[in-house]
């Protein structure tokens, strides 16, 4: 500032003006001679065109934002011409009337100091600071070049050309150097994306040899991992990034060997789980594998309300909120300093702790109070309290599992949660139309691989073949059936079946639904009632399904943050199985001797179910009309079921071992 303050006088001042300076002036006037423009001025005069141009290139910028400094008019000043030169400088109007510029003022003249400074070219300690010469004139953007002398505005028509000269030069200047930045940029950015498809064509399958080796050599498996993604990107945009010398089916091969390494599944399971989804979500999928549920219970509504419930519970510190719109009765437990299966409220009966994907099941068979309903796979019994809290206890709930040991837990949970409404059996299901029929509803929550409830148990990664896959179909088969002609078709208030497994393949889910339709054309599929799912497949890997298959909903970890699980409704429509499976029986009778033996006959071979041909039937058919079979009263069991005594060693065990 003290530069400042020595080199210029502030113009409102009205300071007696030395003789000097009134002289120089008036020779000034008089002179009107040409003016030269000196070397600062032509600086200083291409400084401000760099700062216009910046201005103008990027309205954001410092520069652009500045504004030009406002003077004070001092008494005295009685010319607006200074202040008309920063208005110009900062709009740029070259319109306005340059002889404005050169307006003298009665105040002091510049060029009287330049004078001034050619009479004392001495150097004193009031003058050093100004008088060392300007080093970075360009760089310097301090504001005082805005207040500038008007010396550097006079001068006649040539030093205008010249002046507008060196603008025109400096905006070219400007100009390039922005050009040059431009194409700096674009360079960076051409190689980065040249770096990303080298990167991305860098990524080669490994060959036959490699493969062999990674077999008996421990792999690293960060680098499975990344691998994976290699892979997974390569195939979503096969097109562009695979290796042309390399197959589809070569990559998928490779991502099912990674991710049998990576995730611990047989390569068998991988790949029938891989097949399930598109290559990006199949990973997602067994992501969520590796990670528990979330732990939800299911509210007894025989015995509490879920708000008194949840009361209790947060009372002892459980952290839990409702576990979403679509459920009355569940919470989701956040954490808790309690063990929640050891809680009074819980030992009291007044909560079911219970997967969130096994109560849709029962929300969509819906079972009404005073109904006849069977539970036909039902240990260890949390669909069978749901539903007979939803009949509030009324009607009868028959509660049936083959498996002897299940039935323990089953009747414990029936005795916890007050369930009064219940019969336990101990039948293998395919035999209960011989047992009793005519239920309104009936739940098929069938025996199953389990590949929905990983995260619970990483067994099934290793343990399930296509031997139990098969094996699990067929038993489902014969299970759907057995309950298909287990309802009573002219119910009043039901008709229903709803069939649920907690696996995500297709051979135990949309394949078994399929040969139910196609076996039982009294039935029909109907909507869930659930408002939230993915749509079972109508076709998958070239097998066509009903059209009607989307109405059976798919539940993923990955998707819902629930167990994998499906579930399929049916309705049973008549008692009476239509014409055409009736003709389709017609040679079968004609030729007794292939008539299939009860309960077996409905089984499917392996062979039987590929070609998915209609099987033949006999007697099914007396006992397949879904009437009861009883004196007809709706909740009495048939003298056959036996109630909460298990039965004698099974004939007919099931092929496959239950998964739960
Ligand atoms: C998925 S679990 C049922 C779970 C049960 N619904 C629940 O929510 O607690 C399948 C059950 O089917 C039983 N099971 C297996 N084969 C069977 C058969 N042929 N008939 C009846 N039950 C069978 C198993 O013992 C097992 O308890």
């Amino acid at each position: 500032m003290a530069r400042k303050d020595s080199k210029r006088k502030p113009k409102h001042q009205a300071d007696p003006k030395p003789a000097i300076l009134e002289k120089d002036k008036s020779k000034n006037k008089e002179d009107g001679g040409p003016k030269k423009i000196s070397h600062r001025t032509k600086v200083r005069a291409v400084k401000r065109s760099l700062k216009q141009a910046a201005a103008k290139a990027d309205p954001t910028s410092e520069a652009a934002k500045k504004k030009p400094k406002k003077k004070k008019k001092g008494p005295g000043q009685d010319s607006d011409s200074e202040q008309d030169l920063f208005d110009y400088e900062a709009s740029g109007d070259e319109s306005l009337p340059q002889n404005e510029f050169f307006n003298s003022s009665d105040e002091e003249d510049p060029d009287q100091e330049d004078e001034q400074e050619k009479a004392n070219p001495g150097f004193t300690d009031e003058n050093a600071d100004w008088l060392k010469p300007k080093t970075n004139l360009i760089d310097d953007d301090s504001d005082e070049d805005l207040e500038l002398p008007n010396d550097e505005f006079e001068g006649d028509d040539s030093d205008e050309e010249k002046l507008t000269t060196f603008e025109r030069e400096a905006k070219e200047l400007v100009d390039e150097e922005e050009e040059n930045a431009r194409l700096n940029q674009d360079e960076l950015n051409d190689a980065a994306k040249q770096e990303e498809l080298e990167e991305d064509e860098l990524f080669i399958l490994p060959d036959a040899e490699q493969i062999e080796k990674e077999k008996v050599e421990p792999i690293d498996l960060g680098d499975v991992k990344l691998r994976m993604q290699d892979i997974v990107r390569v195939l979503n945009d096969f097109k562009h990034l695979k290796d042309p010398s390399r197959s589809r089916s070569e990559y998928m091969d490779q991502l099912v060997r990674d991710i049998a390494a990576y995730y611990g599944y047989s390569e068998e399971l991988a790949e029938k789980l891989l097949q399930l989804f598109p290559v990006g979500e199949a990973i997602e999928f067994f992501e969520a594998n590796e990670v528990p549920r979330p732990v939800t219970l299911r509210t007894n509504t025989l015995r509490t309300r879920r708000r008194d419930l949840a009361q209790a519970l947060i009372g002892r510190g459980i952290n839990l909120e409702p576990l979403g719109p679509w459920s009355k009765v569940g919470l989701q437990v956040f954490d808790a300093p309690v063990p929640v299966g050891a809680t009074p409220e819980y030992l009291a009966g007044h909560y079911m702790l219970q997967a969130a994907s096994s109560m849709l099941p029962v929300m969509a068979l819906a079972p009404q109070p005073n109904e006849m309903v069977l539970d036909m796979c039902s240990a260890p019994g949390g669909k069978t309290t749901y539903m007979a809290a939803l009949m509030k206890n009324t009607g009868c709930v028959f509660a049936n599992d083959a498996t002897k040991d299940r039935l323990k837990s089953l009747k414990a949970n029936i005795h916890r949660l007050g369930v009064k409404n219940s019969v336990i059996c101990h039948y293998d299901g395919r035999m209960f139309p011989k047992v009793m029929g005519g239920f309104d509803r009936i739940l098929l929550d069938a025996p199953c691989s389990g590949t929905g409830v990983i995260s619970k148990d990483p067994s099934v990664k290793l343990s399930r073949t296509s031997k139990d896959f098969l094996a699990l179909s067929t038993l489902q088969k014969e299970l759907i059936l057995a309950a298909i002609d287990s309802i009573n078709g002219n119910s009043k208030t039901g008709g229903y079946l709803v069939y649920s497994t907690c696996s995500v393949t297709v051979e135990e889910n949309e394949a078994v639904v399929n040969y139910a339709l196609s076996k039982r054309p009294n039935v029909k599929l109907v909507e869930t009632g659930l408002s939230f799912g993915v749509d079972g497949f109508t076709s998958f890997r070239g097998n066509k399904f009903h059209p009607k298959m989307n109405l059976t909903k798919r539940y993923f970890p990955h998707t819902h943050n629930m167990d994998g699980f499906y579930v399929a409704k049916f309705k049973k429509f008549t008692n009476k199985i239509p014409t055409a499976t009736e003709d389709i029986m017609k040679p079968v009778k004609s030729t007794p001797k292939n008539a299939p033996k009860p309960v077996t006959k409905e089984s499917t071979s392996a062979q039987e179910n590929s070609t998915d041909k209609p099987q033949p039937e006999l007697k099914r058919k007396q006992v397949a009309n879904g009437e009861p079979k009883s004196n007809g009263a709706k909740n009495a069991p048939s003298k056959k079921a036996k109630v909460e005594k298990p039965s004698a060693p099974q004939k007919n065990k099931p092929k496959a071992k239950p998964a739960k």
